[in-house]
């Protein structure tokens, strides 16, 4: 399309946040799961089915402490030691009135024991120079004291993981507990990450002609993607004209289930992502601009390629406009893609540090924390001046505040209390 043509005034109506996150939530599918061994099952890996226990926890009774199994009945006094059952080594002989046997932590207690007494309310009172003979017991002993009973940690059938649970360290070893052999995983998503624009370049590039700039965009879409669960693929940089992007998009919808690119969704003449998807791909743009700073000309399409939803986030060229909106929406949707249950960010109270002014659109500056002995709630400092083209916006953000439009209020004092999002570990 010629200069002369472009639109003067977006065709896009820029819809609110709330309708872009529905519509995103509505338009993302859980991928297909596959049966896993469960010794495969990794780290970061999510559930695509409960997991109950196949057995009791414990699955006899066991002692709690180190000590001796004896028969709450007796009165304190002297024991005869008639056996050990150590972890490992169960020993189930009958207690006669005055015996004992000796137990350790996590140990079978016999059948017949009703309490256990540990070492230290004990006295030894004969050896035969390597084992304990004889004991003596201080006090009485109540029954089922220190016993733990089959099923009392958790009882057969007891659901230990839910589904959609993403596997942390915790989690892997309460499914190598479950008793399982296989498990329901989710697939990872493919996600496919390409920049656009001619004066785009590789960042390792020495040195850069006039007028061009480092790719900065794509070396970080492709971390936060990967940190959030996608299996990523580097598409490069594209040139921005109709060819080259039907090229490099036909290419990373064949073997990806999201795209994720960032460039050309604006007003230029070069910016040719909206149509290329519509025209060319018959996509359906299901928003061509969100009421939001950064990220105003933010594009989510989905279509059928080779039989096959994609999903496409054409994200704005500016470095904080595309980073911010991937956290926004793609992270959401790849998490949303894994299976998991819990897609959206956490949201937070914070107390302001500095007065902010408020811009007419809805704005995700980008924040750190600090506690101040005295207050409750952390205090939250914005990350400096928040102009969509200064990346280093995002220096250690770990919260995205959600400040409202400009109304009667056209900024919020030091001190007042705001909403933010968590984006990162506090
Ligand atoms: N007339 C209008 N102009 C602009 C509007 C508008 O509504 N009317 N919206 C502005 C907003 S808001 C944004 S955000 C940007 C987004 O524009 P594009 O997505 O078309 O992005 P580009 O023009 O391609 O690039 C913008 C900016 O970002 C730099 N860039 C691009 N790619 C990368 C990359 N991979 N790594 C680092 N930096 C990148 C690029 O050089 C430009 O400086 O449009 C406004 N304009
Ligand atoms: O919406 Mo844009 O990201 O402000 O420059």
């Amino acid at each position: 399309m010629s200069v002369i043509h472009r639109h003067r005034v977006s065709p896009w109506t820029a819809i609110p946040m709330d309708e872009a996150y529905s519509i995103i939530e509505e338009e993302t599918d859980a991928l297909d799961s596959e049966k896993t061994p469960v010794w495969r099952v990794k780290i970061g890996d999510v559930l695509a089915e409960d997991v109950n226990s196949a057995y009791n926890v414990p699955e006899v009774r066991t002692s709690i402490k180190d000590g001796y199994a004896v028969l709450a009945s007796d009165s304190p006094g002297k024991r005869k030691v008639i056996g050990f059952s150590t972890a490992g080594s169960p020993c189930n002989s009958t207690l006669n009135p005055g015996e004992c046997v000796r137990v350790s932590t996590g140990a079978f207690v016999p059948d017949s024991a009703t309490a256990v007494v540990m070492v230290e309310l004990t006295k030894l009172l004969e050896h035969d120079g390597s084992e304990e003979l004889v004991i003596e017991v201080n006090g009485t002993a109540k029954d089922g004291q220190d016993i733990r009973l089959p099923g009392s940690d958790t009882s057969k059938g007891e659901l230990l993981l839910e589904k959609g649970s993403t596997i942390r360290s915790a989690e892997l070893g309460i499914l190598l507990a479950s008793g399982l052999q296989l498990v329901n995983v989710c697939k990872k998503p493919k996600v496919a990450v390409m920049s656009t624009g001619n004066e785009v370049c590789e960042a390792i590039r020495p040195r850069l002609p006039i007028g061009h700039i480092r790719d900065t965009n794509r070396p970080q879409l492709l971390a936060l993607c990967e940190q959030s669960g996608a299996d990523v693929i580097d598409m490069g940089i594209v040139e921005d004209d109709e060819e080259s992007l039907v090229q490099a998009i036909s290419t990373a919808l064949s073997i990806s289930s999201v795209l994720i690119s960032s460039g050309g969704v604006s007003m230029g003449e070069k910016d040719l992502l909206k149509s290329v998807l519509s025209e060319k791909f018959g996509f359906k743009i299901h928003f061509g601009r969100v009421f939001m700073k950064p990220g105003l000309p933010t594009t989510f399409a989905t279509g059928e390629f080779l039989g096959q939803k994609k999903l496409v986030f054409a994200l704005p060229g500016n470095p904080a406009s595309s980073w911010v909106c991937a956290q926004l929406f793609a992270v959401p949707s790849i998490r949303k893609l894994r299976g998991e249950h819990r897609i959206w960010h956490t949201r937070m109270s914070a107390k302001l540090s500095d007065t902010v002014k408020l811009d007419s659109r809805p704005e995700f500056r980008r924040g750190f924390i600090e506690r101040k002995e005295g207050e409750i709630l952390p205090i939250v400092t914005t990350t400096g001046n928040q102009i969509s083209s200064r990346l280093v916006s995002l220096r250690g953000a770990q919260l995205l505040l959600e400040l409202p439009g400009k109304s009667e209020m056209s900024e919020i004092p030091a001190g007042s209390i705001v909403q933010a999002l968590v984006i990162d570990r506090l």
